[in-house]
């Protein structure tokens, strides 16, 4: 395929002093190369706090106007989200366009979404962030996006390509569209999360930051325990590959059964709008069993992205759902693999070894509540025979003149379901 040219940018970026300013800055240009553009130069500005009107202050704005005609670009990206008066100051000033941080996730996100119910939050996010940014170029830039159709093409990028901005009141009818048709799709995920949570298996999802290896790791895991084998997840080495959630049902040998979910990764600063708009999606976080998070492991900035996801996962209101980390890609560092500490693992997704001691890790984790019975069932029966076997580990099978005598090891709800059938007691393992 071809490479499309990418548009070059100048980032800029407000150091107070912050340990994570670098990070931040890195994180930008990351965001920047996955919107098809690239930076041609950085600048900062230390100060304590934006100028309310300008973001940096009124000479290094005059500085910036300069360096925008010297670098030959029209494009500048604030490392910062800019009040509405902010982008049209800046503009006024440097002549150039102004995108902040959470214009630029928007964009990616818009160019990214797949899915009928992607499409709908990030158009909903977008007509959000633009109500109060008419009359900027950031809202402009948006226009085509969230105008009519939702998620068409994202690729003239040149000049006059904007179109008559929207009046307010049309912006608000547009979010009660989107709003409505976001809410009958919310339904339906609903009731579908229902359904599983009366099959009563235990769920477990994979969270943690864009790019650390996720949909990898559910691909290696569904390969071993789906049902299917085709019903792979799109991996790339790309920020935000994932912006849906998917969940698949896993079979162990032993019978255990639990349903695994990947879903949308984090960045430092996700855009509010954003997190809102993919509450649902990330529901399937919220309702967990147990997290995973993955970290890529080979990434300097580890430390950080691990608070950023932390962090995110308090903001969707995810606070007490245990948690076991897994430190992703270690086959690109020197450390040895795969290992266990505590509920810290060290492993690639690509070895074989390592999805072991994760299915190992993962199972001890879930599967911690089930009891071990022996059941005596009615030769007239046979169908609590046939539901045992298919859903709990039937460790011994006898034929006995009243009844088939199994052992079994099974969750607690079904042991409680063929009580009546219990020869012997339960013993927890
Ligand atoms: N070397 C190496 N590469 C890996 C490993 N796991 C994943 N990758 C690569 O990392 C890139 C990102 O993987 P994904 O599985 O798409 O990451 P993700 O966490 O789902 O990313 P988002 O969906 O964007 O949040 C892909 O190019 C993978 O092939 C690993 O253990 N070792
Ligand atoms: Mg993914």
């Amino acid at each position: 395929m071809e490479e499309t040219p990418r548009t070059p940018v100048i980032t800029i970026g407000l150091n107070s002093g912050q340990a994570t300013f670098d990070y931040a800055m890195t994180e930008l240009k990351n965001l920047v190369e996955a919107n098809n553009m690239t930076v041609v130069e950085e600048i900062q500005q230390a100060l304590t706090k934006p100028n309310p009107g300008t973001y940096f202050g009124t000479g290094k704005v005059e500085e910036l106007a300069a360096i925008v005609i010297d670098d030959g670009v029209d494009t500048i990206v604030v490392n910062d989200e800019l009040s509405p008066s902010q982008i049209r100051n800046l503009e006024k000033v440097t002549k150039a366009r102004i995108m902040d941080r959470t214009g630029l996730i928007l964009e990616i996100f818009a160019n990214r979404a797949q899915s009928r119910e992607a499409k709908l939050q990030v158009q909903l996010a977008m007509l959000q962030y633009q109500l109060p940014r008419l009359h900027t170029s950031a809202s402009q830039r948006l226009d085509q996006q969230t105008g009519s159709g939702g998620g068409g093409g994202f690729t003239n990028r040149g000049a006059g390509e904007s179109q008559t901005e929207m009046s307010r009141r049309t912006i608000q009818r547009s979010i009660n569209h989107v709003n409505h048709e976001l809410k009958e799709i919310n339904q339906a995920a609903a009731t579908q999360r229902q359904q599983r949570e009366r099959n009563q298996l235990p769920s477990v999802a994979l969270v943690g930051y864009t790019n650390a290896g996720k949909s990898t790791l559910m691909n290696a895991l569904v390969r071993q325990f789906g049902m299917n084998e085709e019903k792979q997840v799109f991996v790339k080495n790309m920020l935000f590959a994932t912006l849906d959630t998917s969940v698949r049902q896993l079979t162990f040998p032993d019978q255990k059964k639990m349903l695994l979910s990947d879903t949308v990764g984090f960045v430092s600063q996700l855009p509010t709008q954003l997190v809102k708009a993919f509450r649902s999606t990330l529901a399937e976080a919220a309702n967990a069993d147990l997290l995973i998070q993955v970290v890529d492991y080979a990434d300097p900035n580890k430390e950080a992205m691990m608070n950023t996801t932390e962090q995110t996962l308090r903001d969707i209101g995810v606070t007490d759902v245990p948690m076991i980390t897994v430190f992703n890609k270690a086959d690109l560092t020197e450390t040895n693999f795969p290992s266990r500490a505590g509920d810290a693992l060290i492993l690639s997704a690509k070895d074989a070894d390592s999805i072991d001691l994760l299915t190992q890790t993962i199972k001890e984790k879930v599967f911690h509540n089930y009891v071990t019975a022996t059941f005596l069932v009615p030769f007239a029966n046979g169908e609590v025979v046939a539901y045992l076997n298919d859903n709990a580990n039937v460790l011994s099978t006898a034929y006995e003149e009243t009844g088939t005598a199994l052992k079994v090891e099974l969750q607690q709800a079904d042991f409680a379901r063929f009580k009546q059938y219990v020869v012997t007691p339960s013993t927890n393992d």
